[in-house]
């Protein structure tokens, strides 16, 4: 705590040369880069792990707990904040500062934020882009919005042209354990039972092998986790309903070391996937997230993204302690580039 509150007071003089010590060992000099954040203590849990912390430490980077119950501007000088949290009044707390402190990176701007905390609209952007080349295709898959009225759904669901099964998705992400609760509707009377607001998606045959692919700034890595599996025409004649399933692709359900299927188990081409992220972060404006892609069982290059999230599950990201420190120096450091 000493540390920091040391190299707090020195940030309001020259800190292009400080001199800290670190672990208690010979004074280095580094540049360092203050990180303030707000996250619930289940994401400091999992992501400020003492290995990022020790390593961020030794890059010259601080973590700061910001404390809620104090104004922000009166906190720090943070050179990034960190965040992710939900509410209004947090969001617009975030905005104002924005707007005070333009020296400050926030990550991300909660606008950008808000975008993706809607079924609606989170995909918007991967299906404006239409990325086709070589590699392959993304796309997503067809949707419709249910604000209200179930019983209007089997119509609307008809008009539309969706084909079944179909997967329910409440509308708004919020953080919350029901924002995840999705069902399997095999025919679409049964539609009728759900509650919306709610967004319905085909369901695409993907083999039960999804990919997660995280981004941080310029970064990219792949995961596989398992799903659900593929629905056959013969199941989908023979059942009705619609059925609720949990989180199927949590950390646990790692496909990584399973003997699968190559041609399921293969990675998306990573030329692919660099376009991808690259376009999706200039149109989202978002430096934290991660993509669920899947591709189409039976093709080899035909993907689809289902799911966007903003700073997702980091602490379960190989080497994440790596590449994240790196993008928070590389932040640090294009900042000073521009004072200079
Ligand atoms: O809890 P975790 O570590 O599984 O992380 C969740 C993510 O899991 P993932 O990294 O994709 O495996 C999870 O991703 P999915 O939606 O499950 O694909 C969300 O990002 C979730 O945040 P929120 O509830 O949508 O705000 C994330 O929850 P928070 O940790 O942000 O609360
Ligand atoms: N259109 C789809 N086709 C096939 N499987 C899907 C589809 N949408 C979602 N899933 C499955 O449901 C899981 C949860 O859906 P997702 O959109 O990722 O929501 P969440 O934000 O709760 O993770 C996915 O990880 C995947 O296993
Ligand atoms: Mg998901
Ligand atoms: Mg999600």
């Amino acid at each position: 705590m000493r540390l920091m509150e040391e190299i707090a007071r020195q940030k309001d003089g020259d800190r292009d040369e400080e001199v800290v010590s670190i672990g208690g060992g010979l004074p280095q000099h580094v540049k360092v880069v203050i990180v303030g954040y707000a996250l619930t203590s289940k994401k400091i849990k999992s992501f400020l792990q003492p290995k990022l912390e020790g390593l961020a430490r030794n890059k010259g980077i601080l973590f700061v707990a910001i404390d809620q119950s104090r104004p922000l501007s009166d906190q720090g000088p943070f050179d990034i904040v960190l965040h992710k949290l939900s509410g209004r009044e947090w969001g617009q707390i975030l905005e104002d500062y924005r707007k005070m402190h333009p020296e400050v990176t926030v990550l991300d701007p909660p606008d950008a934020i808000q975008h993706v905390h809607n079924r609606q609209y989170m995909l918007q952007d991967v299906a404006d882009l239409n990325l086709s080349d070589a590699y392959g295709k993304v796309g997503v898959p067809r949707q419709l919005v249910i604000k209200k009225d179930p019983s209007s759904i089997p119509d609307a669901v008809s008009k539309a042209g969706l084909m079944l099964p179909l997967v329910a998705k409440p509308l708004l992400v919020d953080g919350s354990a029901k924002s995840h609760q999705h069902s399997l509707a095999y025919d679409q009377y049964s539609l009728q039972k759900l509650e919306p607001p709610l967004v319905l998606q085909e369901f695409v045959n993907h083999g039960g092998v999804l990919f997660k692919v995280y981004i941080v700034g310029e970064a990219i890595k792949v995961v596989r986790r398992f799903s659900l599996p593929d629905v056959s025409k013969r199941e989908l004649s023979k059942n009705a309903g619609v059925f609720r399933f949990p989180r199927v692709s949590c950390a646990a359900a790692s496909a990584d070391d399973a003997d699968l299927d190559p041609c399921v188990a293969e990675l998306p081409p990573r030329p692919l996937l660099e376009r991808l992220a690259r376009e999706l972060r200039r149109r989202l404006g978002l430096r934290l997230f991660n993509l669920d892609i899947i591709r189409e069982h039976g093709t080899r290059d035909r993907f689809y993204v289902i799911d966007i999230n903003y700073f997702p599950g980091y602490g379960k990201m190989p080497e994440y302690e790596h590449i994240f420190t790196d993008f928070l120096l590389s932040l640090g450091q294009s900042k000073y580039k521009k004072r200079c």
